[in-house]
């Protein structure tokens, strides 16, 4: 499996050098990055104008990544109208409050970011407006480009010896503190997640309540992300609360101050001015309270300029480029925003288990849960990691991999794939639960005694027994090299390769019977590339048929038959090639001496 496989949606789209990645650039970025992606061999878009939405839900389909900036909204319907090709959706900045994640996880398209590509040029642009703010540049710039000399109208304050509240204690607040404290000011914080420890080294002040920073402030500065706890976080009271001399500054998101209120605030005189760089709807709309606020003569405006520095934007546009690049190649992004982190070495140790395990899953569900009527969903597993395999702590692939093999040949996912971003969603829907056990001995059990590493998948019941009445559900595998094997497959041991097409016969193991079955797939045209007998594990002698049922005694002794027929149970694996229909399963399944017989399709 190539390495891309946790984050395929669809390994069958891969491109080949006539139809390559394409890449989707509906908004500016910085050239560094499209180099990138070119020199990697992808087909890079970049429209000449911002796609609008329903333009962009109709290019959509035919890509394979999407980089945006703040302005391309990546809702549900985008994702929706993605089709299966789109794997990942790279935001070449900070906020992701623009792209619906949650949609992107349940499709299993990963979003990435730039997390600290433009803090200093956020940081900067914030210091930028305090001093405009404190100094009223913006009006005195306007005033003189309209032939005013307005001294006297225009006196500011200082900021040194002021105190900056601060809300939001993160990458760019941190920085905005420390530029403060560097222009004399002292800095007041509130954030409830910030550590105390770290607000201590910084030399700023953490407040327990948000009121306390707002009372002190004479200027206020907000550095939070835009959620649902955070949207209107500064309102009416808290503006009220505020000195009349104060002054606000918005360099995050637009919406975390209340726009009513703080346009109130403004033309009221609740505090003295502002320097705003967001806005709820950008461009303002026109007559909207934004466009107000942005034109209000106590504001100093920017157009979302926090991030437009020339290094902010080459750092960012090669973040998100690399990481697409990674993604697309099989590799790991650094900065996934909803998949989990898995360092490269982990992810390259696990990389021949994720394959091991998910075909492991998938031989589940086409040999047992396919016998009983294709029921995985609801069950319970046990993944069981052994030998070195056991000192693995991010196991988050091997559980993605064994949900995308237990439901994918069954299931109808609506266009999705499993990956390792909707794996966990996936299982959660379909309602399988699945436990895991490390054992790092793999010398001392019955089940894996030979390898260094190996895996054992098995269905559970409720009461922590085996699941399924008659037969323990249980699969063992293991790696070798680069190969995957199966080492055991219900109570038979085995060794095969679960790849390709498997014919698996339950059967006595009788003379003539490998001679029957061959000349049966012979006749329908079916070829056997590869066969193997598969023994009852440990030469156990299980009574009954396939389940391994009770036995019943009878007067005539031919319970000594039966069991001595049933000691010779075994199976016949076969790797076919031809078409393997319903009526040589049949026939098949007819011949004597053969219990039951599987078709099994992996990759
Ligand atoms: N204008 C721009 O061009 C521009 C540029 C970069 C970043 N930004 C925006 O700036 C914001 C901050 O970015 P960051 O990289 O520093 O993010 P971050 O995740 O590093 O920091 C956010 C901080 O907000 C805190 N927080 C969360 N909820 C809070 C609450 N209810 N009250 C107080 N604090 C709370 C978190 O604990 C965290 O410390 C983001 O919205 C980002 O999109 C804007
Ligand atoms: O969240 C961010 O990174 C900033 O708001 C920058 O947005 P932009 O990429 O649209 O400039």
């Amino acid at each position: 499996m190539a390495p891309s496989a946790i984050y395929d949606t669809a390994p069958s789209l891969s491109p080949s050098p006539s139809s390559p990645y394409r890449i989707l650039v509906p908004e500016k970025l910085s050239p560094e990055g499209l180099s990138l992606l070119r020199s990697s061999g992808y087909q890079v878009d970049t429209p000449a104008a911002r796609p609008a939405a329903d333009e962009l839900l109709r290019l959509i389909p035919a890509y394979h990544a999407l980089i945006v900036r703040s302005e391309t909204k990546v809702t549900a319907e985008v994702l929706a109208a993605a089709g299966p090709k789109l794997r990942v959706v790279a935001r070449a900045g900070v906020g992701v409050d623009n792209i619906d994640v949650d949609a992107a996880t349940k499709k299993g398209v990963v979003v990435v970011n730039s997390p600290s590509g433009n803090i200093v040029a956020a940081a900067e642009h914030t210091i930028a407006l305090l001093l405009a703010a404190a100094r009223n540049v913006g009006r005195a710039d306007a005033g003189m480009k309209a032939g005013r000399w307005e001294r006297g109208r225009l006196v500011g304050v200082e900021v040194g010896g002021k105190t900056l509240g601060v809300v939001g204690l993160g990458k760019v607040g941190m920085k905005v503190a420390r530029m403060a404290k560097g222009l004399g000011m002292g800095v007041v914080v509130f954030d409830p997640y910030a550590s105390a420890e770290v607000a201590r080294q910084a030399g700023v002040e953490l407040r327990g309540e948000l009121e306390a920073v707002v009372r002190e402030a004479d200027f206020l500065t907000v550095h939070t992300p835009l959620l649902a706890s955070t949207a209107n976080l500064l309102g009416e009271k808290e503006l009220r609360s505020m000195k009349p001399t104060a002054r606000v500054l918005n360099v995050a998101r637009g919406g975390v101050y209340n726009e009513e209120a703080l346009l109130r605030a403004l033309d009221e005189g609740w505090i003295a001015g502002a320097g705003l760089d967001v806005f709820t709807s950008e461009p303002p709309a026109e007559g909207s309270v934004a466009a107000r606020l942005a034109a209000h003569p106590k504001v100093v405006s920017t157009p979302h300029l926090g991030a437009s520095t020339v290094e902010a934007q080459e750092n960012v546009s090669m973040d998100v480029c690399r990481q697409v690049v990674a993604i697309l190649s099989g590799g790991l992004p650094t900065a996934a925003v909803n998949a989990p982190l898995i360092l490269p070495e982990e992810y390259r140790r696990l990389q021949p288990f994720v394959k091991l395990v998910e075909r492991m899953g998938s031989l589940y569900t086409q040999h047992f849960a396919g016998e009983r009527g294709g029921m995985v969903g609801g069950r319970r597993f046990e993944l069981v990691y052994h030998g070195e395999l056991a000192g693995v702590n991010n196991t988050r692939p091997l559980l993605a991999a064994l949900v995308k093999g237990l439901v994918s040949s069954i299931s109808d996912l609506g266009g999705r794939d499993v990956n390792i971003v909707n794996a966990t969603l996936v299982a959660r829907e379909r309602g399988i639960a699945i436990d895991e056990k490390h054992v790092r001995d793999v010398g001392g059990g019955a089940v894996v005694p030979t390898y260094a590493s190996a895996v054992t998948l098995r269905s559970v019941s409720s009461d922590g027994g085996f699941d399924g009445e008659k037969e323990e559900q249980v699969i063992e595998g293991y790696v070798s090299g680069r190969a995957v094997y199966i080492s055991k497959l219900g109570r038979f041991t085995a060794n095969f390769q679960p790849q390709g097409t498997l014919l698996i016969l339950h059967n006595y193991d009788e003379p003539g019977k490998i001679g029957n079955v061959g000349t049966a797939l012979g006749r329908h045209g079916v070829n056997i590339s590869s066969m193997q007998v598969a023994p009852l594990h440990g030469g156990s002698v299980v009574v009954g048929g396939d389940g391994g049922g009770r036995s019943t005694e009878s007067d005539d002794g031919s319970l000594a038959d039966s069991e001595s027929r049933a000691a010779n149970e075994a199976l016949m694996i076969l790797g076919v090639t031809g078409d393997v229909t319903q009526d040589v399963l049949q026939e098949l399944g007819k011949s004597e001496g053969i219990l039951h017989v599987n078709l099994v399709r992996l990759e």
